[in-house]
This record gives C-alpha cells, structure tokens and sequence, in this order.
C-alpha cells in the first residue's frame, strides 16, 4: 500500500464556516470509503477531543487516509486534512493547506458564503489549491443552491457552475464528492529517488507513543530504520515506527512522495519538533528545506497561576505537553507580587485562551487564576530603545517613555440588516473607524479598523448578544499606532493586586476603573475593618469605593456553646482560605480575579 503511483494519491482540506457541516462531510468520507465500520463510527471522529465535541468546534487538524475505487476503475488515496474553521486557528489552517494540493470549499446552501468562507478560500488560493465548491445542506427547505452558486462566483470569485450539490447528513452523493477529488484536484508531484524532504505539519504527545510526527513526504522515501535530521534544529533520531492513519494508527514500511502519515521516533525534546520544520535523512540530506509556515504571533496575552502554589511543576509540565501539540501557543515563567510563581501565555486569540484554560483544568485537573487578557504594546523610550509590553504589571515608568504604540486589526463584519445599527454602534464605543460597508445579498458587510485591545475583552460575546448570534466577524492584525493609553492600578486597602492592573485608552479610563472597583466591592468579603478600593494613574486616583467593616467575630453566636461545633466553624473557615489570595491584610477569593474583568 506504500506503493501508490503519485497519479492515484489526492491530499486535500476541507475549508468552510464553522457550522456548515465540515465534520459531517469528512464523516460521510469516511464512511463511505469503508474505512470504519458503522458501529466504530462514535460520532464524529475527526472531532475526538472531548472539549471539541462539547463545543462542537474543530480545534486540531488531523489527517485520515482513505481508499477510494473510482468509476475510472483505479483505486486512489485520498488523504483529507480537517482544518479548524474559527478564526483564532488561522494559522493551522494554513499548515495544513501546506500539505495539501487542493480543497473542498463547504458552503451550507441555506445560509450562503460568510465571513470566515472567504478568509479560508484566501488562504487555500495563496497556497495554489484547486478548489471544488460543495453546497451542503441542499436537503433542507431553505436552501437556495442557485442563489448561493451565484454568490460563490461573485462573492469569493471562483466559478462554481460545477459545484457539487450534497447533503452530508443524509449522505446525498457523497460518491459526487469523491469523484471530484479524483478528477478535479491533481496529483502530488515529487520523486521517490531525490534525498528526503518531509514537511513537519504537527506534533503532539501521545501518553503510550511519546511524541508523534505528523508529516508530508515531499521528495524521497522515509522508512522505519532511517536516521532522520530535522534541518532547523540539527536534531537526529532513528525512526521506530512509520505509519498511517486510518484513522485509527497503521505502521507501513516507508512513506513515498506525495503521501502523509506519521513517524514515531523515541522524541525526548519537545523542542526539536517544530511545526513547519523540514524533516531529511541524516546520511543523505537535501540540499535545500521546504519554505515553512509563517510563524505564528500570538497576539493575546494573559497569566496562568495554579491556585495551588505545590502545581505550579504540573502547570510546567502540562503547559509543554500542550504546546507540543499547539505550537501556536506560547509561555513563559512570570512572577506576580499578588499570585506567586505562574507562566505568561500566548495566544491566537479569546477562544484560543478559553480552550487552553479548559484543556488544563480537565485534562491535567489544574485549577488556575488568569490575569485580563493583554495585547502586546510597543513602548518607544526616551532613550530610542523598542519595548514589546505583554503585562501590563511590567509597564516600564512612564517618564522613561516617549510613545506606545497599540496593535489594530482589521474587522470583516457580516451581519443581518436589522443588526447592523447596533454593531456599527458598538464598533464606534470600541474606537473603530469604518472603511467599508457594502450588501452581500441581504446582509451587510461592515468593515472596521478597531484597536485589537478593544476586543479582546468582550467584543465576540457583546457581538452575539446584540445580534442574537446572527454575526460573523473576521479579523487580521493591521498594524501598530500610537495611543493615549495608560496604565490603570488596582489599590485593594492600599496594597497595589498586580494582577488586576490594565492598560486602556486614556478616555475610558476613568469609567473601566469605576466599573472595576464597584465590583470588587460585591466580590470582595467583608472584613473585620473598612477597606478602599481604588483605581490609579501612577499616584492620582480615578475612582473608590469603601467596603464597610464586618463587626461580628463568626464564632461569637457559639459562645456558651459546644466547643466541637466551634471547631467545625473554624476549619470551614479555613477550607474557604485556601481558594484565597492574602494581599496585605486582605483575602480576595480567586473567583473575584475572572470575574472582576469582565466587562458588562
Ligand atoms: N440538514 C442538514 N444538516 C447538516 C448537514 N450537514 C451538517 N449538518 C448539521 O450542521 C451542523 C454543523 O455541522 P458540522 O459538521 O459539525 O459543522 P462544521 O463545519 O464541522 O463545524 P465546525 O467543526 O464547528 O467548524 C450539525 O448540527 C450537523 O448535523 C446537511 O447536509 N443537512
């Protein structure tokens, strides 16, 4: 089965807007190549993590290599990526179209193209694929595939008189879809002669395996035995194992050009196996490595402490594991005066952060504070020296800085016209400047520059509130500006909480810091004496409020009473502490961090 000449192999990725039935395609795939059986089907299996299921999102992308017999009478592989379709995975999206040469471009025929169909087929035409339009969902009494063909040619501009029309959910001529691949897309190229050059898609950590490669052979042949070399890194292993997935793991003795599949090689150091890297052969290697993927940026920033301070080893450990497998995520150690020893994390984006946080407290049983998110600032110093500022506790004095500068983003927002009122006003209090506003069929597209530092919050969440989920928004960096922003301090009796301290736009300073302290003021317990909640600029305060003192002592009722049940009072107490912080004199419950920074 090694042996597939190049003209039989098809690799291709499904691209489409979360929700229009991507998953349910690659099952349908699946299924009828034969490749599980109707029972082994449990859902959907290219979903199989089990926060993915839960939200119903792709997070990683996997690869499954199928067997098709074509009408033409060949049998071909077909090897399909699934690619995350949220805009926060961009960047793996855009791997795993490196390792392709053609796509599937999803678009459910009764809701048409969106926002996120055209940032994926962008990034599937700057990757040279051949793409095959599929209107999904024509099972439904509101699909309109004429309308939506229509709009595909004129919207994304691609010709789409060939679309293939389907229905994933009742299998409706899936076999159209496999014909398709078979003679729309072309074959890989690539000798099995040349020395090797494998490109490294991903890697994650498998808890029997050890550390799994993901890869696609370019040129050459990789077999179980070879002594590999990863060209960034310099690094060698002796490969134990090379395979396939179908989905589930089947070793082969080699991988040929055009082919993709697994190598599993003993891999001590997480470090070695950068996503992107191009994998050769240690005795014979090319001469040149494979263009990579545009590295990842992360572009949201927050601190992950462990509740616990004995974790923070484990939250070592698992925050590696994790980047192993998402190499988009970032960390490093941080101390914090108010929570301890943590890590600063990177990410793509709000959801990014959301799914690492899950991740951690249900698959390493980590209970965590997270400071506010935070962009990365430029501060420009006196001195001409160039600071990136990913914590806002680290701002520099601000007498030592000229400038800063603020990154800004580039919002596509779709949205119903009944909406689009409401969301061009919520672009105006978030700073955003329109550029464009045009109609795609009977929905608006908004175009916006917005300071990413205004989203980061609670953009996505005040966005689907006000047009009850009917939005969808798409952005990418655009750019640093100068701003007016400051620093604003958190003083709980006094004593500066590090953690709750933000950078914000000098105008919305002064109602942020209110809105912060007034509830803090319902989070905070009250204490045996008066405490002030202040908001700061460097010494002048912009807002307080006074959370007034506790007088009663809790065990003063249970005077004259029985001494065991005062214990028990006492230990309850304690119990309560430990999920709290000591500033100062003062306990803040861990609760009162998160929810202290949402914004209303
Ligand atoms: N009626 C109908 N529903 C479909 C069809 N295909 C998918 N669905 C439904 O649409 C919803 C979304 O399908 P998914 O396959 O999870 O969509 P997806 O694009 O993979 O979504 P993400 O993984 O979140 O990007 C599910 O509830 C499916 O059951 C179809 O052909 N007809």
């Amino acid at each position: 089965m090694t042996d597939t000449p190049l003209s039989l192999i098809r690799n291709f990725s499904i691209i489409a807007h979360i929700d229009h039935g991507k998953s349910t395609l690659a099952d349908r795939l699946i299924e009828a190549c034969g490749a599980l059986t109707a029972r082994e089907m449990k859902g959907q299996v290219l979903d199989s993590m089990e926060l993915e299921q839960e939200r119903g999102i792709t997070i990683k992308a996997q690869t499954v290599r199928l067997t098709y017999p074509a009408k033409d009478g060949n049998v071909y592989v077909l090897n399909l990526m699934d690619t995350p379709g949220h805009v926060d995975f961009a960047y793996e999206v855009s791997r795993s179209l490196a390792a392709c040469e053609g796509s599937l471009l999803v678009v459910d025929a009764s809701q048409g193209v969106e926002a996120q169909t055209l940032a994926n087929v962008y990034q599937a035409i700057d990757a040279n694929h051949e793409i095959v339009p599929v209107l999904n969902k024509i099972d439904l009494p509101a699909a309109e595939p004429e309308r939506v063909r229509a709009q595909i040619e004129e919207v994304v501009g691609i010709p789409a008189d060939d679309a293939v029309e389907i229905s994933a959910k009742t299998g409706l001529n899936i076999e159209g879809v496999l014909e398709a691949l078979v003679q729309r897309l072309p074959a890989p190229k690539g000798d099995a002669e040349a020395p090797l050059q494998g490109l490294l898609v991903d890697s994650w950590y498998d808890s029997y395996l050890g550390v799994i490669i993901l890869v696609r052979i370019k040129e050459g042949r990789l077999k179980r035995g070879d002594k590999i070399r990863m060209m960034q890194t310099g690094a060698t292993y002796h490969v134990d194992q090379v395979g396939v997935f179908l989905p589930k793991m089947k070793p082969v003795d080699s991988l040929g050009p055009g082919e993709m599949g697994y190598i599993n090689a003993a891999i001590k150091t997480v470090a070695d196996c950068n996503v992107g890297d191009t994998i050769t052969l240690d005795n014979r290697p090319a001469e040149k490595a494979l263009p990579g993927f545009k590295p990842s940026i992360p572009v949201v920033w927050c601190g992950l402490f462990p509740v616990d301070a004995d974790d923070f080893d484990k939250l070592r450990t698992s925050l590696g594991k994790l980047r192993l497998n998402d190499a988009s995520f970032h960390f490093e150690a941080e101390t914090s005066a108010a929570l301890g020893f943590g890590f600063r994390c990177g990410f793509l984006g709000l959801l990014h952060l959301e799914i690492i946080q899950e991740r951690l407290s249900r698959e390493f049983n980590l209970d965590l504070i997270a400071t506010a998110p935070s962009v990365v600032y430029k501060m420009h110093m006196n001195d001409g020296s160039v600071e990136e500022l990913h914590n806002p506790a680290d701002m520099p004095e601000i007498s030592k800085i000229d400038y800063i500068e603020e990154p800004w983003i580039k919002a596509s927002i779709l949205v119903r016209d009944e909406y689009l009122g409401s969301v061009l006003t919520l672009c105006t209090e978030r700073r955003g400047v329109q550029i464009d506003l045009t109609y795609v069929g009977d929905r608006a597209m908004a175009v916006y520059r917005l300071p990413l530092n205004e989203v980061v919050f609670d953009f996505y969440d005040r966005l689907k509130s006000l047009t009850r989920g009917y939005a969808s928004f798409e952005y990418q960096m655009d750019g640093y500006e100068e701003s007016d922003l400051v620093r604003i301090s958190i003083l709980v009796n006094h004593e500066p909480v590090d953690a709750l301290s933000f950078i914000a736009h000098r105008t919305v300073a002064e109602s942020r810091g209110r809105a912060i302290c007034a509830k803090l003021k319902d989070l905070i317990p009250r204490q045996l004496f008066k405490i002030a909640i202040q908001a700061s600029i460097g010494s002048k305060v912009i807002a307080r409020e006074t959370l007034g003192a506790l007088s009663k002592d809790v065990t003063a009722k249970c005077y004259g009473g029985d001494i065991s049940r005062k214990r028990k009072l006492l230990e309850k107490q304690k119990e309560g502490k430990k999920r709290m912080r000591q500033f100062g004199k003062v306990e803040i419950p861990q609760s009162a961090f998160l929810a202290a920074l949402k914004m209303d």
